[in-house]
């Protein structure tokens, strides 16, 4: 990239979080920063615009359909339907639940308390063998999530397991593993039974919200009343944990949730895919409990800041992206909630590039301040002089904005190692920062 650089100057303030992102960032990479750094700006009006357009990282709904026949098999064992489940059946099969810490898969209870059963033990059916009506509930929370988490993708679920939770039953906070590129994030469905305790805990921006997973009654004039599932889905990169159960047994169905951008296909003359998402957000906003924010105005402000950047001087604008991502979904498609809908506004008017990112702190000698600058993150094959002592390069006519809100401070969990599902063996699933890189488009 061609642009002005210039040695480092330092009157920035020092950054507690900041601090504990490079320390992660150190961990997760085993490498120093790279050369070509741009400074990093906090509380500007960018940072204040982007922060308004946080959105929430989570939907939660009630299925509206009959679930309540649905027979569950394992093994081919009979083990009851949604709506009465046979609890012994299923936990004869079960086997520990472990979890991933770093490139290990433990068990540990005081971490991680339950048994589970996979996707390829279970099987669905309705009595009387009609299939296809569980697969028309599966259909109807991928049409939902296509209209809120994952506006305008393509949206497929797949079942990873069954979670059961008996007394004392819990996990801690984790992420959830990712399976491919496109997996980007959870479903939670429970089962009918009872239990006390055991509440979903998730977190995100330092925000905990606690979800009801409890199958809730429906009133309908048409079918009366009926107790219909509550459908939870997150992003994987949302953090999240299991309170213990303190009563009774807590069964739930979990899905990976793959997204990928939908084939074109013909489109009016008046549309946009932003017009397209408040579209559908109007349409659903009324039967979802949150959803990313999609305020055109709050867009706007984004759209308005960038531009007076640019005007000042500042050609390359970068900030980075809301959600946490691996190495190789970096990329437009892949693109999750806020970050989806503001790349597709960008687009319109900048030249918009997509990178992930790694914020390096400089301790100043003198003063022994320190400074922050963000590094598009290149492996060791394509900088591989990186390492040996060259100095900084600080793009003069660039700067990158860090809100409040951005899941790259977010890396750090309680003990600044991987805590997941599962555990990470050839570290192609981990979780890195990334950036929006904006410049003007080069015809304007
Ligand atoms: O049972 C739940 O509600 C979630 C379990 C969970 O987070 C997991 O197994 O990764
Ligand atoms: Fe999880």
């Amino acid at each position: 990239m061609d642009v002005d650089s210039s040695s480092v100057s330092s009157n920035s303030e020092p950054e507690h979080e900041l601090s504990i992102y490079e320390r992660i960032g150190e961990h997760l990479d085993s490498i120093s920063c790279s050369t070509e750094a741009y400074k990093v700006l906090r509380q500007t009006k960018l940072t204040q615009a982007l922060d308004n357009l946080a959105g929430s990282p989570f939907v939660s709904f009630k299925s509206r359909w009959d679930t309540a026949p649905f027979k569950l098999l394992v093994k081919g064992d009979d083990a009851g339907t949604w709506f009465k489940p046979d609890v012994e059946v299923l936990q004869k099969h079960a086997t520990p639940s472990p979890f991933g810490r770093g490139e290990e898969t433990v068990l540990d209870p005081t971490y991680r308390n339950g048994t589970e059963l996979k996707a390829d033990e279970l099987a669905f059916s309705l009595q009387g063998d009609k299939k296809s009506h569980y697969i028309s509930f599966v259909i109807h929370i991928q049409d939902e999530l296509a209209t809120s988490m994952f506006v305008g993708k393509s949206v497929t679920l797949k079942l990873y397991k069954l979670a059961i939770y008996g007394e004392g039953g819990h996990f801690d906070w984790h992420r959830d593993s990712t399976h491919s590129d496109a997996h980007h994030g959870t479903v939670l469905v429970a089962l009918n039974t009872e239990w006390e305790g055991g509440d979903l805990m998730l977190r995100h921006q330092g925000v905990e919200t606690v979800v009801n997973m409890h199958p809730t009654i429906s009133h309908s004039k048409k079918s009366g009343d009926q107790l219909q599932p509550v459908v939870v889905a997150f992003y994987t990169d949302t953090e999240h944990k299991v309170m213990p159960v303190t009563k009774g047994t807590r069964l739930v169905l979990q899905y990976d949730v793959e997204a990928v951008e939908q084939a074109p296909r013909y489109r009016g003359p008046s549309y946009t895919p932003l017009r397209e998402a408040v579209r559908r957000h109007q349409y659903i906003a009324s039967r979802i409990n949150t959803y990313p924010n999609l305020d055109q105005k709050v867009l706007q402000a984004v759209v308005d800041e960038i531009r007076e950047l640019h005007e000042k001087g500042s050609t390359f604008v970068a900030f980075p992206l809301t959600h946490l991502y691996r190495k190789a979904s970096v990329k437009k498609e892949y693109l999750k909630g806020t970050d989806s809908a503001l790349f597709d506004v960008l687009e319109n008017h900048f030249n918009v590039v997509l990178h992930p990112v790694l914020i390096c702190a400089v301790e100043d000698g003198w003063e022994r301040r320190e400074e922050f600058f963000a590094h598009k993150y290149k492996s060791s094959e394509e900088e591989p002089s990186r390492a040996k002592g060259r100095g900084r390069r600080v793009f003069k006519n660039a700067s990158f904005h860090l809100p409040q809100a951005s899941a790259i401070l977010q890396l750090s969990l309680p003990n600044g190692a991987h805590l997941g599902n599962e555990a990470q063996v050839n570290g192609e699933a981990r979780y890195y920062g990334a950036g929006m890189f904006v410049e003007p488009k080069s015809d304007e």
